[in-house]
């Protein structure tokens, strides 16, 4: 965990929510550092809204123990809330409100917002800005709830998918208030599906599955970790693939998953790229189109929580 000093934001410590039969948090360990960006990462139904929902005060764990900014966010509610930005979510929105007026009102409520005018300019909300809620696209009700959890200058905001459904443009807007948010010394935590966001923005992620962080650390921590990199080159089909391996470095290994088609794991370094070309040389082997490939933090992710769609 990154943190720029003092207790962290956010403690979660073995939190447990259950819903019927159905537990969707099941001993989840998290900490945020202050003034750092966390992204939480999971499939469909591991339990990011949960999580996020209970430190927002809006969900009752059933056990655990969790502190936000110092506070318990269900205890200390009156507290807290002042503190804190949560992105709304679409119920509980008057229709006939113009987005501007109600991000006007917010700003009111709070001893030191932001400034509506830039924020609604950043945010491409000008044109939309008189327009009633009701009739906002989903895209721009999405910029608009973030507008509304930034606005009041908070502490610390949790942000639930801020980009899904965002065009390109609006997505960059959202990723360059997020990035100047932090750069004010905001801590964020954001869920979110796309996992080049998460290497783009966050500090740290927490991979969440079953109800449970599964892995945490910053981009870099994570992608080295778990699998070996990749370096692949195409050549004849049945090259001598026991010739091969015997002079690859110990740990790596070579195949040829479809005729021609050669695919060489291991920490791919230029030690190994000189293996291979060298290899190659001696064996008359012109390996055309060399690439390697980085793990990625998606790699890290599907290894870690499987392939399989969740219900
Ligand atoms: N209010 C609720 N009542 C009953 N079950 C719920 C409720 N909210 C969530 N669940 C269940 O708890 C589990 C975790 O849901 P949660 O929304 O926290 O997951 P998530 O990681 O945010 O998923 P997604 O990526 O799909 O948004 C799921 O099995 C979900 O069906």
């Amino acid at each position: 965990m990154h943190t720029a000093g003092g207790a962290p934001a956010v403690e979660a410590v073995g939190l447990v929510k259950r819903y019927g039969r159905t537990t969707a948090l099941n001993g989840l360990d998290l900490t945020v550092g202050q003034g750092t960006v966390t992204a939480v990462l999971g499939p469909n139904g591991a339990g990011k809204t949960t999580a996020v929902e209970s430190c927002e005060g809006y969900r009752v764990p059933d056990a655990g123990r969790l502190r936000v900014l110092g506070l318990d966010p269900v205890a200390d509610a009156a507290a807290l809330r002042p503190r804190i930005g949560v992105m709304l979510q679409d119920d509980g929105v008057y229709p006939g409100v113009r987005a501007v007026e109600m991000l006007r009102h917010m700003a009111r409520l709070h001893a030191h917002p932001l400034d509506v005018d830039d924020l609604v300019e950043r945010l491409g909300l000008g044109a939309c800005g008189r327009t009633p809620y009701r009739r906002l696209s989903g895209g721009q009700r999405r910029r608009l709830a973030l507008a509304l959890a930034v606005v009041g200058r908070p502490e610390l905001v949790f942000l639930d998918e801020p980009t899904a459904g965002l065009d390109p443009q609006a997505r960059h807007a959202t990723w360059d208030l997020i990035r100047e948010l932090r750069g004010d010394g905001v801590t964020v935590v954001l869920t979110t599906h796309h996992m080049e966001e998460a290497e783009e923005l966050s500090d740290d992620v927490a991979i969440v599955d079953a109800g449970r962080v599964i892995a945490a650390g910053s981009p870099a921590e994570l992608c080295r970790g778990g699998n070996a990199d990749v370096l692949r080159f195409t050549g004849r089909p049945g090259l001598d693939l026991v010739s091969l391996r015997q002079a690859l470095p110990a740990g790596s290994e070579a195949g040829e998953p479809s005729p021609g088609s050669y695919r060489i794991t291991g920490d791919v370094d230029p030690r190994l790229l000189a293996t291979v070309t060298a290899w190659c040389a001696q064996h008359g082997v012109l390996a055309d189109r060399i690439t390697t490939q980085r793990h990625t933090l998606e790699d890290v992710f599907l290894e870690l929580t499987g392939k399989e769609l969740r219900s």
